[in-house]
């Protein structure tokens, strides 16, 4: 950049402010919930001490409420997007494009099949970035010799895969998804001719997934098979998927002028890894994995750019990788960047997205508002990282990189060599005495050890960003079960919570270094945990208010009833327009309520006890992995949108005894209602009736499951029976 006034920019960033009078009518939301409390701090009632206690309870609950409110719209208020130039980027530094490391986690060959693994490695492999410069890496913490055979089977069939994407510029890339989509041209002849390639190439796909899915079946490769490749010896000394030595091979070595595709064209590195595990060493989960892949990485091609995808997470967008690049290189801004948030965006929610997973309104709506608060918290997947990064830099504009200079390196061993000294990098032992974990790479301990990793580096002075394309840049795959998303939701809400709390977080090294605003932002999921309590109160409280008869809200007939009912109708209405305007439906909005309050009075209950535990010493943080694949018979309810419970959990005990008790005080109301000729206790207890009456509304596929159905996704009878218990007992204490 010889002159300054002549630099134009690699990405650019628009503010777009909401409309006034939006602004406006969530400050009327604001009065409203200030009304409401003037009303409870001057109506509290001074007879009687459950009165008094549960007004004052009610009154707490709702002060949670307005203040989780607050920072909702404290995020909404100024979003900004982003947009970049990658014309402007190829024709500044083509040559020079820094190297790429992608980084690809797997665990489990079942919950994670080597099909659907290889799809996210060759998705990758097929970005529009050159080849050479590109390295993609599969931590495999399953040790599986099926997910090694797949990758074997990925390398081959990559040389015919990636000259044909390039050649016709296809898009998603990972081959899965485009077969599915490909259709045939019949009117245009260019097109025709085209087609016979993709028929040639949906063939060869075929055949090998055919291979790999037979090999899976079996649960072992044949010797045949195993003759193929010298790396399937690696496995004869393995004994358990937790004690075994370190596995790498080097599949595709990058370097080799040998290793072309079938048009003679460089290919992209692939590199197989199990780092070495001994049950009398903690592996720490994805973190550890991640930092043997940072380790073992920096030998073999040591690219500045990092990238990190969970298996299920296939690049849909050829595009991202030089996306990300703008904003890293760009002369300006570039140099105070860490890293590069992607959204998270789900292939596989139904319609009606029954479980609530699309997270739409998170990485739509909350995600721009955080950017424009100071930049997005690493949530995993989807995120580009600058190397030095992850290895312990303070940013400082001292460190500003010359892109032209970090290309230079050569690594001269051979393949062979290579991978023997990466073993030692992976090994157990490696970590012992070191700053691994701790000041180096990322943060072990936590459950969510990326997100407390992004916070450190956050709180180290670099900046964040968020980055959402209109062509989404990953497409991944939500759990399919009721019990699979409250789980993900528990550890979510646990590792939020813990990051909140630790020594780490923001209220000792947090606070001085990030913006308050930025804190606030983030607090939304920090706070994920601390959620239940008041929506437990107000699940509770009130409807077993209704059958003791203690009125908790403003009689109908008083002005007072207004506050509340503006506050959360104005409210809602506000978070329908927002889901609708994600590309949401009514009744997925509706389902997103119900699994909002399932979540609050489940996951996030046992996130907190679990996170309180965690820090007295009581239990080890442990990572419940996402299965990916589910049984026929719940994979045809979950695209009927039938809800599935099927086994036992204290989870659903919760959920069944609230839809329960709530039943029961809703017809209690109705009956006292009936009964009272002066109308009365409609007056006293129209809201407790009508929240009850809610409750039992948006829980009636539990009824159906406790009750009115008959296959094997219906509420196991152990359930039902405690939960009645339960309920009934809790009503009878209530009523008597
Ligand atoms: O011991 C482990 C456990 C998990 N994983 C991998 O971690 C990834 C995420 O696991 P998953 O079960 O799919 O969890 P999700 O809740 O779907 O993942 C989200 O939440 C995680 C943190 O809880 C983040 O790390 C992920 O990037 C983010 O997508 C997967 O690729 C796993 O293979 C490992 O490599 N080793
Ligand atoms: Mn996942």
């Amino acid at each position: 950049m010889g002159n300054r006034s002549d630099y134009l920019p690699l990405f650019e960033t628009k503010s777009s402010r909401r409309h006034f009078l939006l602004k406006l009518y969530v400050l009327s939301i604001f009065a409203a919930i200030c009304m409401i409390w003037v009303y409870r701090v001057s109506y509290l009632p001074v007879e009687g001490v459950l009165e008094r206690w549960t007004w004052i309870g009610m009154f707490f609950a709702e002060l949670w409420f307005s203040f989780y409110w607050f920072i909702t719209h404290l995020v909404r208020w100024n979003p900004i997007y982003r947009y970049t130039f990658r014309d402007r980027l190829s024709r500044r530094y083509e040559k020079d494009l820094p190297r790429v490391d992608i980084f690809v986690c797997t665990v489990d060959p079942e919950m994670e099949p080597p099909i659907m693994v290889i799809n996210t490695v060759l998705s990758m492999m097929a970005y529009d970035y050159p080849p050479e410069k590109l390295s993609v890496y599969l931590s495999d913490d399953g040790v599986s010799e099926l997910t090694f055979y797949g990758m074997l089977e990925a390398s081959r069939f990559s040389k015919y895969w990636l000259p044909f994407c390039k050649k016709f510029n296809i898009e998603p890339r990972s081959p899965e998804a485009y077969f599915q989509t490909a259709l045939e041209p019949l009117d245009d002849p260019v097109k025709a001719k085209e087609w016979l390639f993709i028929k040639e190439n949906h063939k060869l796909y075929g055949d090998m997934k055919n291979r790999i899915e037979v090999t899976s079946k079996l649960g072992q490769v044949s010797e045949e098979i195993r003759k193929e490749h010298k790396g399937f010896s690696e496995w004869d000394s393995v004994s358990s998927p937790r004690d075994h030595l370190t596995i790498v091979q080097i599949l595709i070595d990058g370097r080799d002028p040998q290793t072309m595709d079938n048009e003679g064209q460089h290919l992209p590195t692939l590199v197989y890894l199990s780092r070495e595990k001994r049950p009398q060493y903690p592996h720490n989960f994805k973190a550890g994995a991640m930092n043997a892949l940072i380790r073992v990485s920096s030998r073999i091609s040591k690219g500045p750019i990092i990238m990190n995808v969970d298996c299920d997470m296939y690049s849909n967008n050829s595009n991202s990788l030089r996306d990300a690049l703008c904003f890293f290189m760009d002369e300006e801004k570039g140099h105070e960047i860490g890293y590069i948030q992607y959204p998270q965006a789900m292939e596989n929610v139904t319609k009606n997205d029954l479980y609530g997973n699309s997270l739409n309104v998170i990485f739509e709506m909350e995600f721009p508002g955080i950017d424009a608060n100071g930049g997005p918290m690493y949530i995993g997947t989807g995120c580009f990282h600058r190397r030095v990064n992850l290895c312990e830099r303070k940013h400082s504009n001292e460190h500003i990189v010359d892109w032209k200079r970090v290309t230079e390196i050569k690594i001269e061993q051979s393949a062979r060599a290579l991978e023997e000294e990466c073993k030692v990098l992976a090994s157990c032992t490696y970590e012992e005495n070191t700053q691994w974990g701790k000041e180096v790479g990322l943060k072990y301990g936590y459950l969510l050890d990326d997100g407390m990793t992004g916070f450190s580096i956050r709180c180290r002075g670099w900046r964040s960003v968020y980055f959402n394309p209109e062509r989404k840049a990953f497409l991944g795959l939500a759990p399919t079960t009721l019990l699979q998303t409250l789980t993900q939701h528990t550890r979510w809400s646990e590792g939020e919570f813990q990051i909140l709390l630790s020594r780490h977080g923001p209220f000792f090294d947090g606070y001085k270094k990030i913006p308050l605003k930025l804190l606030l932002s983030y607090c939304i999921y920090f706070l994920w945990a601390a959620n239940c309590f008041a929506t437990l109160y107000y699940v509770i409280v009130p409807s077993l208010c209704l059958l003791r008869g203690i009125s908790l809200f403003p009689k109908a007939s008083s002005a007072w009833i207004q506050a509340f009912a503006y506050a959360i109708i104005a409210n809602r209405a506000y978070g329908l327009v927002e889901f609708l305007c994600c590309d949401g439906t009514f009744q997925g909005w509706w389902n997103d309520q119900r699994i909002w309050m399932f979540k609050r009075t489940t996951s996030y209950l046992f996130g907190f006890c679990d996170t309180i535990l965690k820090m007295l010493g009581f239990a080890n943080p442990a990572f419940v992995v996402t299965a990916k694949v589910a049984s026929e018979d719940a994979s045809e309810r979950y695209e009927q949108e039938i809800m599935e419970f099927g086994t036992p959990s204290p989870m659903f005990n919760i959920l069944a005894t609230l839809a329960l008790l709530n039943m029961f005080s809703f017809a209690g109301g109705i009956k006292t209602v009936i009964s009272d000729a002066e109308n009365k206790v409609l007056d006293l207890f129209a809201s407790q009736i009508i929240l009850s009456g809610l409750i039992v509304l948006i829980n009636l596929p539990v009824y159906q499951g406790l009750f009115f159905r008959k296959d094997s996704g219906r509420i196991p009878n152990s359930v039902t029976y405690k939960s009645l218990v339960v309920s009934v007992l809790a009503c009878s204490i209530a009523l008597y």
